[in-house]
């Protein structure tokens, strides 16, 4: 049977039907409202391929290395090429037209990739498969094949490739349903979604529901209280585009929303109590809370999808402990959370291993080499560090408690005594806190909500280590403002140079290209904005090879970012070279950004160095850190040579322009990112860039500062990066704040 309605399929018909085809059957045998739709199976997939022919060349071209991108590039062009010039059996075409011809009256229909789950289990790939809206009988077949044939992406091959996942092996189905012609539509939460609390959740734009899908719009938020049935919260977002049918030629466009409908509330309450009664019963049918995708016409409802929620932070609601031990020892409570295990004295690199599954790990300080044994960990303690030190930076990204700087955590503390620390407070206690309380590993943390405050300015988060990135992406952030690429290379614990002397040119790229592809499938297609290394002597001095870097009276002045980076030009070219790979793997969520430049000429020198590298500048984006006062006064500059953003990196704004060290403790009372000094910077070169139509963003520390949130969209930043765990925070600031504009305007 090339095809199978929704009325006759369940749940167990997923190999068949794929997820999305699987739950719109449940959907319609449940009796919600699921508009008319057939599946094209997995199994006519198959058939295709063997009766139109092309299954042994289509396999056969799809053999080449992953790491050579030109044969990747042709192998999907091959494969696609392949699939749509094929012919449809016989069979095949006669059943799938007839099925669209038993839809009733010629209908405009959606074809819809329904992934089966033989496909790669790496969630950044759902989504990546076609769908079509607005599709004819005429062009039917055609966007069936184009959806098979979008399984053979390079980026899709490239993975499977490198995973050693037979292509051959991988299946899809394709849903054909009659089309809503939505006048609103968005996506409910049944539950909330990150503390399954009986709330629903309801988000909704005018017009087809891809905009709120992608992203690209800003949907109303309204929060209802299931047990009371009472509308709680109300956030109408200005709505500036919509996409929509164009009546005239019949295709999806994408247009401006009226100006008298742009700020309008979209939904009524009839309409959120049918939406609540409707997901109530999606629930209640699956037993589980759910993430349904709905559209309205003609004042019906329709569901278009629903997948369960699979956020739901268990921890999320028990209550804090409060733990009677005695306080051992304290210091700097540098990543939030409680956690309770084994100590563990680890004195040298030598003594990981005895680090096990929700052990607490208690060192003078860590490196980069105790990464795995921090994931491992349920709580860090050190004698030494401050809230920018290794050890802070890398327990806040992968969520691990940690107390820092307790001086003597290593000497007080015994090896396997139960100790309880509170990352919020900066205690470390004896005994154990209650088992439920105690945090579970990194690996299995769920992570938090998808569902954000929709905000005007995006709020993305800063990575640090590609290890972080899984956590990173689940803040529901718009991207990575700020993937700092030093840890990449301190993580191989020798300096570049030395790293190329050992391992060769290409391997130091292929370390770059591998850190930053975490990142960037993490993410996909969310844009991750990479910075070229900005590692001050002082810190490469550390590692093996450090031994020849040069002495400097201060470091924080002298040979680091951009500067270094023009200066020793074969390590740079190497470094950009690892985007020009990611680009041809087809990474093109990835940015560049270029540290402590401070003009016209520093920009327009790194822009060549990576045109020259063969990256296109003209295509990908790419743009400069303003971390100096010289940076921000020359900011025009940086417009003119055609930087696509710049961003704060106010860590060093503040103290280039106070003259404070941030590391000399003796002016550390000095240090104040919020210094008139610095805003009135900062205020300038968001004007000028708005002005140039220069996207600006923030991604020094400062980013995660409510009061920094307020100034910066105030005066309309366009993204703000912060912390992975102020991420939230940031996002509600913003919404407050861009809420009380729309107020003060409306006045
Ligand atoms: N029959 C339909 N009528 C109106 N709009 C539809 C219809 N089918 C899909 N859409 C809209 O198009 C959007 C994208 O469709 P679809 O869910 O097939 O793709 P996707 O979200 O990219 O895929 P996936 O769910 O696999 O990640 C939906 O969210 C919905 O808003
Ligand atoms: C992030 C960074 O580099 C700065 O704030 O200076
Ligand atoms: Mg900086």
């Amino acid at each position: 049977m090339p095809v199978r309605w929704l009325a006759d399929i369940s749940a167990e018909d997923v190999p068949s039907v794929g997820g999305k085809g699987a739950s719109l059957g449940e959907l319609t045998q449940a009796g919600l409202p699921v508009p008319s739709a057939f599946v094209v199976t997995a199994d006519t997939y198959r058939t295709f391929l063997e009766e139109s022919g092309v299954a042994d060349e289509l396999f056969a071209a799809l053999d080449v290395d992953p790491e050579d991108s030109a044969a990747l590039a042709e192998a999907a062009a091959t494969a696609k090429e392949l699939v749509l010039d094929a012919g449809m059996p016989d069979e095949v075409r006669e059943s799938v037209l007839a099925a669209y011809d038993d839809l009733g009256d010629a209908p405009f229909v959606a074809v819809r990739s329904s992934a089966t789950a033989e496909d790669l289990p790496d969630a950044s790939f759902a989504g990546q498969q076609e769908t079509y809206l607005n599709v004819t009988r005429e062009d039917l077949l055609e966007r069936v094949k184009r959806c098979w044939a979008s399984l053979f992406t390079q980026r899709a091959i490239y993975y499977r490739e490198e995973q050693g996942f037979d292509h051959e092996r991988v299946d899809i189905a394709v849903v054909v349903q009659r089309m809503v012609d939505a006048e609103k539509s968005g996506v409910l939460f049944t539950s909330h979604p990150s503390t399954g609390a009986p709330t629903t959740i309801v988000e909704a734009a005018w017009g087809l529901g891809e905009g709120v899908v992608s992203g690209s719009v800003s949907p109303d938020n309204y929060v209802i209280d299931r047990e009371s049935g009472e509308i709680e919260e109300v956030t109408v977002a200005t709505k500036k585009t919509l996409v929509e049918r164009d009546p005239a030629t019949g295709e999806t466009t994408e247009r401006e929303v009226s100006e008298e409908r742009r700020d309008a509330r979209v939904l009524d309450e009839a309409e959120l109590t049918e939406l609540l009664r409707l997901g109530e019963r999606v629930e209640e049918h699956y037993d589980t809370p759910q993430d349904v995708e709905w559209a309205i016409a003609d004042g019906e409802v329709y569901m278009l999808q629903s997948r369960p929620i699979t956020t739901i932070d268990d921890a999320a609601d028990a209550t804090s402990h409060e733990n009677d031990g005695e306080t051992l020892v304290s210091g700097l409570g540098a990543s939030p959370g409680i956690a309770s295990g084994a100590a563990r004295i680890v004195g040298g690199l030598d003594q990981l291993d005895k680090v096990g599954q929700g052990d607490v790990i208690v060192t003078s300080m860590t490196t980069p080499d105790m990464v795995p044994a921090m994931k491992r960990a349920s709580g860090i303690v050190t004698d030494e560090g401050g809230m920018t030190s290794h050890a802070a930076i890398v327990s806040r990204e992968l969520g691990v408690p940690a107390v820092l700087g307790t001086e003597t955590a290593t000497q007080v503390l015994s090896d396997d005594q139960p100790i309880t620390i509170d990352g919020d407070r900066g205690t470390v206690e004896a005994g154990a806190a209650e088992p439920d309380e105690e945090r579970e590993p990194v690996e299995d943390a769920r992570p938090t909500t998808p569902v954000k405050p929709m905000t005007a300015t995006e709020v993305k988060v800063n990575v640090s280590i590609p290890e972080a990135a899984e956590r990173a992406a689940a803040t529901g952030a718009d991207g990575v403002g700020l993937l700092r690429t030093e840890h990449m290379i301190l993580s191989t614990n020798v300096t570049p140079e030395r790293y190329v002397e050992t391992h060769g040119e290409r391997a130091y790229t292929d370390e770059l290209v591998d850190s930053i592809r975490t990142v960037a499938d993490e993410f996909y297609p969310r844009p991750v904005r990479v910075r070229t290394l900005d590692a001050p002597t002082d810190e490469f001095r550390q590692l093996e090879g450090g031994e020849s870097e040069p002495h400097e009276h201060n470091p924080m002045l002298g040979y680091r970012g951009i500067r270094r980076s023009l200066e020793e030009s074969e390590l740079f070219e190497l470094e950009l070279a690892a985007f020009a790979r990611l680009y041809e793997m087809g990474y093109d969520n990835v940015e560049v950004m270029f540290p402590l430049v401070n003009d016209g000429d520093d920009a327009r020198a790194a822009r060549d160095a990576l045109a020259a590298a063969g990256v296109d500048i003209e295509k990908r984006r790419w743009g400069v850190m303003v971390e100096t006062p010289a940076a921000a006064l020359c900011v025009a500059d940086f417009c003119d040579v055609g930087a696509d953003f710049v961003s704060f990196g106010t860590n060093d704004l503040t103290q280039y322009t106070l003259a404070v060290d941030r590391n000399n403790e003796h002016v550390a009372d000095r240090y104040d990112e919020l210094h008139p000094g610095v805003l009135a910077l900062i205020e300038n070169v968001i004007e000028t860039c708005r002005e140039r139509d220069v996207d600006t963003s923030i991604c020094g520390q400062a980013g995660s500062k409510p009061e920094m949130v307020d100034f910066l969209v105030e005066r309309g930043v366009s993204s703000i990066s912060a912390n992975v765990d102020a991420v939230r925070d940031v996002q509600h600031e913003a919404k407050r704040v861009e809420q009380r504009l729309i107020l003060d305007s409306v006045r």
